[in-house]
């Protein structure tokens, strides 16, 4: 009745557009940040302006993973290098950190204004997971997933977290790698094989396979299915309230 294998027992759930309406404040929040860069680099360097694509970049480069590792796989994919800076480089300098933070501050400020919007079908499935008796955990590449579940009203529905604070204090190597996964489904005291992923970003059905897990949903938002498939999703739905009708 929860479209999963039999084995299942325990859902490792990703948070920005899984859960959340906050794929777009962040693919908004980089593509303002990186235009506002890549303007000044065009600048200095005499190179063309070519936009910050909020679709093809956010997907293939940014989406799912740590925020550092996001803004330093998008410049690569520019032969952009700058230096890594500091955490607590202010938002205008021009590193890695510095971008980063110009970045968060740019999602804390819609966060603030606009509130969190959950997924309604997303909220019914993790509820009869729950009802059914099966574990449930967040693994979001996110540092700001506690205070984004909070502002969801969901934050008590899952009984660990896995995040982008969590996973630098214990060192854990981001989405695709399965690190984060691996740490959540360890802490339900679940073999990877009983637990399943799901996941709306390319980065994150990767590490779903990258970790042998039970089941990959692929989460379909952007109209990107045979990627997902292609990077590790065993199926995809665009909602997951579909999961509840295939029963
Ligand atoms: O900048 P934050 O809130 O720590 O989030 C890091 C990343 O978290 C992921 O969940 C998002 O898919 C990315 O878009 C985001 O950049």
């Amino acid at each position: 009745m929860l479209g999963l294998p039999e084995g299942v027992r325990g859902c490792l759930f990703d948070m920005d557009g899984v859960l959340t309406r906050t794929a777009t404040v962040h693919a908004d929040a980089w593509k303002s940040m990186f235009d506002e860069f890549l303007h000044k680099w065009a600048g200095r360097t005499g190179a063309p302006f070519v936009p910050f694509d909020a679709a093809a970049d956010y997907d293939r480069y940014v989406d799912g993973k740590k925020r550092a590792d996001g803004a330093r796989s998008f410049l690569r994919s520019r032969g952009i290098e700058l230096p890594e800076g500091t955490p607590d480089d202010p938002p205008d300098a021009m590193t890695v950190q510095g971008l980063s933070n110009r970045k968060n501050q740019l999602v804390q400020a819609v966060i603030e204004r606009d509130g969190v919007q959950v997924f309604p079908g997303s909220v019914r499935y993790v509820d009869e997971v729950r009802r059914a008796g099966l574990r449930t955990a967040v693994v979001s590449s996110s540092a700001n997933t506690a205070q984004v579940l909070e502002a969801a009203g969901i934050a008590g529905r899952f009984e660990a977290r896995v995040d982008g604070v969590v996973a630098r204090e214990r060192r854990l190597a981001g989405k695709p790698a399965p690190d984060m996964y691996l740490a959540a489904a360890e802490a339900l005291k679940l073999e990877p094989g009983q637990a399943a992923v799901f996941e709306d970003a390319l980065a994150g059905v990767a590490a779903g396979r990258a970790g042998r897990f039970g089941f990959v949903v692929g989460v379909d938002r952007v109209g990107q299915a045979d990627e997902l498939r292609d990077n590790g999703a065993d199926i995809v739905v665009t909602d997951l309230a579909e999961l509840l009708e295939d029963a």
